[in-house]
C-alpha cells in the first residue's frame, strides 16, 4: 500500500509528455568516441524510455509530444505501437525540425557521457495546443520531463498539461532529467523546473538535479531531507532522491524516510539506469506497492538494464524483474 490515490476508472495508466529522441549507441565498448566506429540505433529521450519501461510492465502507457515529418519520425511512432504505447497524442511536426540524437560514450562501465544533437530539435516544438485536456483526463497519471521545459513553446505546453493534470485528479510525476546544455542559464533552470515541481505529486531527481533546482533559493542546501521537505508545502506527496550506485531515498508527505535497496551488478554502462528505475517505480505505485516495493522494483529494472548496451530496448518485463530480484535475494 502506498498513499498515492490513483482515480481507478482511467483508461490509461500514465501519459508520458515530451522528448522522443535517437540514441545511437557505440558497438566498440570501453574506448573514447572518438575510436567509436559503429553504433546501433535506439528510440531514446527519457520520457521514451520511462513510457517503453512501463508499457513493457504492463501499464496502459500513452505518449504526447512531436516527431518529425521524416523517417526517424516514423521509425520512432512505429517503435512505440510495436511497444503497445497509445501514439494519439503524438503530432508530426510540419516546421522541418529534426529529432534530437543523442551519441553515447561508454569508456569504461564508468565513463560514460553523451554527446547531443539538438538543433532545431523536434522535440521542444510541442505547442500548447497539441495538449488535449480529455487525453489527459483519461489517465490515472502523467509523467513530466524537466526538459521539456527548458524553451518555448515546449515548456508552456508543459503547463497545459499541468494545469489539466490537476482539474482532473491525474497524479504527476516529474522526473527532473536535467541537460544543462538544453538551458539558457541557471536562474531560467531553477525559475521553471521549481514551477513545475510545485505542481507535481512524485519528485524524482538525483542530488545534483535538486541542487539546480534550489540554486537560486537556498544554494547551501546539500541535505535530502531538507530539499524533500520543501516541496511538500506544495504538492508533493513522495519526493525521491537518487545516489548513483549507493540507492535512492524517498520521503513522504507523512514523515517517513525509506532507503531503497541497490541490487550490484557489473554494468557495461551507467546510463538508462534512471530512466529504467523511473519506470518500474511508477508501475510500483500504481500497483499500490508500498514504496520500499516499489523502488525495489526500479532498483532492480535499473540494475537489468545498465547490464546492456541499450536503454529502450532493454527495459524488462515484470517477470524478468521478479526473477531478477528472487535469484539476488538468494545469492
Ligand atoms: N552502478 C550501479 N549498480 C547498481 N545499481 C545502480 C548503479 N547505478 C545506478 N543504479 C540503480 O539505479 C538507480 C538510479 O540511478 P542513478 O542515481 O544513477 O540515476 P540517474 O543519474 O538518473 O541515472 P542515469 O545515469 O541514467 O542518468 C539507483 O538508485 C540504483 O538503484
Ligand atoms: O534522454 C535522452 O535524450 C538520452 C537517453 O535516451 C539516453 O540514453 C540517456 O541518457 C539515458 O539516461
Amino acid at each position: 500500500m502506498n498513499h498515492i490515490k490513483f482515480q481507478s476508472d482511467r483508461e490509461l495508466d500514465l501519459i508520458a509528455v515530451g522528448r522522443l529522441g535517437i540514441d545511437l549507441n557505440p558497438n566498440e565498448i570501453n574506448r573514447p568516441l572518438e575510436e567509436s566506429i559503429t553504433f546501433t540505433r535506439y528510440v531514446g529521450g527519457s520520457p521514451a524510455n520511462i513510457a517503453v519501461a512501463t508499457s513493457r510492465l504492463d501499464l496502459k502507457t500513452g505518449f504526447i509530444g512531436r516527431v518529425a515529418d521524416d523517417q526517424f519520425g516514423t521509425y520512432i511512432t512505429n517503435y512505440l505501437k510495436e511497444n503497445n504505447i497509445d501514439t494519439n497524442g503524438i503530432v508530426v511536426d510540419k516546421s522541418g525540425a529534426k529529432t534530437g540524437l543523442a551519441f553515447t560514450e561508454v569508456k569504461s562501465p564508468s565513463e560514460c557521457s553523451l554527446i547531443m544533437y539538438r538543433n532545431n530539435a523536434v522535440d521542444l516544438k510541442i505547442e500548447p495546443e497539441d495538449i488535449s485536456e480529455e487525453y489527459i483526463k483519461k489517465s490515472k497519471a502523467i509523467l513530466i520531463s524537466g526538459t521539456a521545459l527548458a524553451a518555448s513553446p515546449s515548456r508552456e505546453a508543459v503547463f497545459v498539461a499541468l494545469e489539466y493534470a490537476r482539474k482532473h485528479g491525474v497524479v504527476v510525476f516529474f522526473d527532473i532529467d536535467y541537460r544543462p546544455y538544453t538551458w539558457k542559464s541557471e536562474a531560467e533552470t531553477a525559475v521553471y523546473y521549481s514551477l513545475a515541481a510545485e505542481k507535481s505529486d512524485v519528485i524524482i531527481g538525483t542530488r545534483e538535479e535538486f541542487d539546480t533546482i534550489e540554486h537560486l533559493t537556498s544554494p547551501e542546501t546539500k541535505d535530502d531531507f531538507v530539499t524533500a521537505k520543501h516541496w511538500f508545502d506544495y504538492n508533493a506527496k513522495i519526493v525521491i532522491i537518487k545516489h548513483g550506485k549507493e540507492g535512492s531515498y524517498a520521503y513522504t508527505d507523512e514523515g517517513d524516510k525509506v532507503k531503497g535497496v541497490v541490487f550490484p551488478v557489473v554494468p557495461l554502462k551507467t546510463f538508462g539506469a534512471g530512466d529504467s528505475y523511473a519506470g518500474a517505480l511508477i508501475y510500483g505505485l500504481i500497483n499500490d506497492f508500498n514504496i520500499a516495493k516499489a523502488m525495489e522494483f526500479g532498483a532492480a529494472s535499473a540494475s537489468i538494464v545498465i547490464t546492456t548496451n541499450s536503454c529502450s530496448a532493454s527495459m524488462p518485463t515484470v517477470g524478468q524483474i521478479e526473477d531478477f530480484i528472487a535469484t539476488a535475494k538468494k545469492e
